[in-house]
């Protein structure tokens, strides 16, 4: 058997008691495995102890209860994190460096050896569309900058394993294109990603599966396939000059209707016959709306 890139089995940590506030209970033994080569995708409101988890599996915090091991090693030892690469929430970067002798300093920790070393490193700073400021100070750096010097640093290790958490706030739309790209590039090239963010839409395109936490419980860990499959309405939209039954127009000029899933070939023969297009067929419902629904949270 293959062992789990990120095994977590009953997660606990609290927060002690500080000053006048009470004990935190901000995971109450939360399960989850990723397997080598998958994506899993993190969901959670603000303060659902998502980075606590990630904070433990990168050793900067201990857990209270359980335990977690990454490719079989327990995250107590620093060896688990070797050829593992780490964006967190809001990266803290050397800033009197530069993002060319940062990726070259991150290469060296990681004992990651290549042939032409600089090339290698600019090529991966011009990726993330820094190539104009490769050899300028972090220092000067906005944060979706900074943002994406993080992820180069990352990335360019090669990574068994890629943590990100919140990897795309901070980013402009088109940096989010970017970086989406670049980590769909990351995981079709049979990388293991662990991502977390306030919303499913963001890691939708990446994410294999994606496990629900609330308020230190993982309510539910689900593929897409499992939160739309089931669905029993189809929306279909289709292009035409004649109205047909059970379609309405939009105000482009499209045809829209919810189809029950029972009778999607037989209305699809009937829009053609009308002479109708066929644009789109999806699950009706958006699969943040189903995952909330899964987990009973609207
Ligand atoms: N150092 C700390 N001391 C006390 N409580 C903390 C500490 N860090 C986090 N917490 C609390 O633990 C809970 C989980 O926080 P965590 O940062 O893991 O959530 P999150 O899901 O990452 O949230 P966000 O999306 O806002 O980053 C919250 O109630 C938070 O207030």
């Amino acid at each position: 058997m293959m062992v789990p890139a990120i095994a977590i089995e009953g997660l606990e940590k609290t927060y002690p008691r500080r000053w006048r506030s009470p004990p935190v209970v901000a995971l109450g033994g939360i399960s989850l495995s990723v397997e080598p080569g998958e994506a899993v995708g993190f969901i959670g409101a603000n303060g659902a102890g998502k980075t606590t988890t990630i904070k433990i599996l990168m050793g900067l915090i201990q857990a209270t209860g359980g335990s977690a091991r990454l490719f079989g090693t327990s995250v107590a030892l620093p060896s688990a994190r070797l050829g593992l690469g780490y964006v967190p929430e809001n990266p803290y970067l050397y800033d009197y460096l530069t993002p060319l002798e940062l990726l070259a300093m991150g290469m060296r920790l990681h004992q990651v050896k290549v042939h032409d070393a600089e090339r290698y490193c600019l090529d991966w700073i011009g990726r993330l569309g820094l190539a104009p400021v490769a050899k300028k100070a972090i220092r000067s750096f906005s944060k979706g900058m900074t943002q994406r010097v993080a992820i180069a640093q990352a990335l360019c290790i090669n990574p068994r394993l890629l943590i990100l958490d919140e990897p795309l706030s901070g980013l402009d739309p088109i940096g989010r294109r970017d970086v989406v790209e670049i980590l769909s590039e990351y995981k079709r090239g049979g990388g293991t990603l662990f991502l977390t963010s306030h919303v499913l839409h963001d890691v939708e395109r990446l994410a294999d599966r994606f496990g629900l936490i609330h308020e230190g419980v993982l309510r539910a860990v689900r593929s897409p396939a499992e939160l739309t499959g089931d669905q029993e309405s189809v929306l279909v939209r289709t292009f035409g000059q004649t109205a047909v039954d059970g379609m309405r127009e939009d105000f482009a000029g499209r045809w829209i209707g919810e189809v029950p899933r029972s009778e999607l070939w037989a209305r699809l023969a009937a829009l053609q016959q009308a002479g109708h297009v066929l644009l789109e067929v999806r699950p009706s419902l958006s699969l943040e709306v189903a995952f909330m629904r899964a987990v009973g949270q609207s």
